[in-house]
């Protein structure tokens, strides 16, 4: 997307006719396509369809609210920039939305400008259709796969991308699963030429009937599955796949065959499967919330991908190549600033390098970006820790960073203060729910209580 917003989309969810309306005229006449959906449900609906370059969504709806339709739609959304409007009163709500991810808020009532501005700032976001060219290149020559343990793993990706069997993806959030996946289909010989069809399973429809519709296809309307052909079907977030699908999904690894919801004839799948995860799924297993015989079937193979902390090298390359990106060889990186990023502990991995960078490159006074450029939350003390560099462990080899901690703050601060965020993170990925929450996080819904009680944490 250029820096001229003509030619962009926004998707508006918005109940107020007037003020939607409004936006809607003043949106059109700068050439943006606006879809605009006045409930939550026209909105998802909308999104299931339409990717836009930014999302803009109310907060209080007819039908739900704003916050719970966000966190359900947001992993199907990608990098989309997502903007949420509130009205007088709804600034915590605000806040706490964009701590699950959200991108931006605006508080009502508006001039449809301040869009405008932010379709600009968001210029050259994953949510531009340059950006998925982009994304495609890093698919074909991924940028930060140089270092040993991502040599290894492009190693393991060569060897099994010829076959058929399906290969579980497992790592953190954000560590480029969704890439892997792509290139393990982009490697897969004479599969290459037929579709590669991603699934967000935690994005399908909450009703059971119309999920197992859109995976299976219902009558003479085929699903997801059959979508992918002799292709590749990529079940992302499988964990979060409802019991009764994954009873289907089990069946159609077995069989390689499935049903049409009102057809008695099977059909035949030649789709490679490819599932990614950043749940601990024998602890999903544990807690009876995934199935331990698809979890066997699913985990025969198993690439993991390691986190952005412990490859300094690619997080180097990574880091130039986004400023290349978003900057155009207008702006380097200056001694300390790549000392920060080094230092930090990269809880979002590629993705929240990624947004810092643009973030950086967009907003930076000077061409040479610094650690406060790149980590503006910090206080001074912070940015003192920040200036200590990783260093390479004496093989030469790279030594993973744990931390980047303040040095100044006591052990059981930074304990705390890391336990804290890891929590409402994890909160988050996991939409408010307790239960999952504490299945990733390997303790019980007891001990998960308890903590947020201890580090005043709450789900609202
Ligand atoms: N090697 C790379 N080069 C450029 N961009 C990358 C690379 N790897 C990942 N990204 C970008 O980082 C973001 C996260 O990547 P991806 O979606 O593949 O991660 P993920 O592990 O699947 O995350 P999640 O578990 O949250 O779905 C995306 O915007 C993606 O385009």
């Amino acid at each position: 997307m250029s820096r001229n917003p003509a030619g962009s989309s926004v998707v508006i969810i918005e109940d107020d006719p007037v003020f939607g309306q409004a936006l809607v005229q003043r949106l059109r006449l700068a050439g943006v396509s606006t879809h605009w959906a006045q409930t939550a449900a026209a909105g998802e609906a909308v999104l299931q369809r339409h990717r836009p370059s930014l999302v803009l969504c109310d907060i209080r709806l007819p039908d739900g609210d704003g916050e719970a339709l966000m966190a359900r739609l947001m992993p199907q959304l990608g990098g989309v920039p997502i903007v949420i409007m509130t009205a007088f009163g709804g600034l915590d709500q605000a806040v706490r939305m964009l701590r699950a991810g959200a991108d931006d808020y605006l508080a009502k009532p508006f001039p449809a400008q301040r869009v405008l501005d932010k379709l600009r700032g968001f210029a050259g976001s994953d949510a531009s259709p340059a950006s998925d060219e982009d994304d495609v290149a890093a698919v074909l020559d991924p940028a930060g796969w140089r270092s040993q343990p991502m040599l290894a793993l492009q190693a393991e990706l060569e060897r099994v991308a010829p076959a058929e069997a399906t290969v579980l993806l497992a790592g953190e959030s954000g560590v480029g699963k969704g890439v892997a996946a792509r290139r393990l289909h982009a490697l897969a010989g004479a599969r290459t030429a037929a579709p590669f069809i991603l699934v967000d399973c935690a994005a399908l429809p909450a009703d059971i009937a119309a999920a197992e519709a859109a995976l299976f296809g219902r009558d003479d309307v085929p699903g997801l599955v059959e979508s992918a052909g002799a292709g590749t079907l990529f079940l992302d977030e499988v964990s979060d796949l409802p019991n009764a699908l994954q009873a289907r999904l089990l069946r159609l690894l077995e069989e390689r065959r499935f049903l049409r919801i009102g057809v008695a004839e099977p059909v035949v799948s030649r789709a490679r499967i490819i599932a990614a995860t950043n749940a601990h799924l024998p602890a999903r297993v544990a807690e009876g919330s995934f199935r331990n015989d698809l979890w066997f079937r699913l985990s025969g193979i198993t690439l993991t991908l390691p986190p952005l902390r412990a490859r300094p090298r690619d997080l180097q390359d990574l880091a130039v190549h986004f400023l290349q990106r978003f900057a155009k060889g207008q702006r380097s990186i200056a001694e300390d600033g790549m000392a920060a990023l080094l230092a930090h502990a990269w809880p979002g991995n590629i993705r929240e390098l990624r947004n810092r960078m643009e973030r950086a490159a967009l907003l930076a006074d000077a061409p040479t970006l610094g650690a406060g450029d790149f980590f503006p939350e910090r206080g001074t003390r912070q940015a003192v820790a920040a200036q200590t560099p990783a260093v390479p462990d004496q093989a030469g080899s790279e030594a993973p960073i744990v931390t980047d901690q303040d040095e100044l703050q006591s052990l059981a601060e930074v304990r705390e203060a890391a336990e804290r965020e890891h929590i409402r993170r994890v909160l988050a990925r996991c939409g408010g729910r307790i239960g999952d929450a504490a299945a990733v996080l390997g303790v019980s819904r007891t001990t998960l209580w308890d903590r947020m009680r201890r580090l005043d944490l709450s789900i609202r």
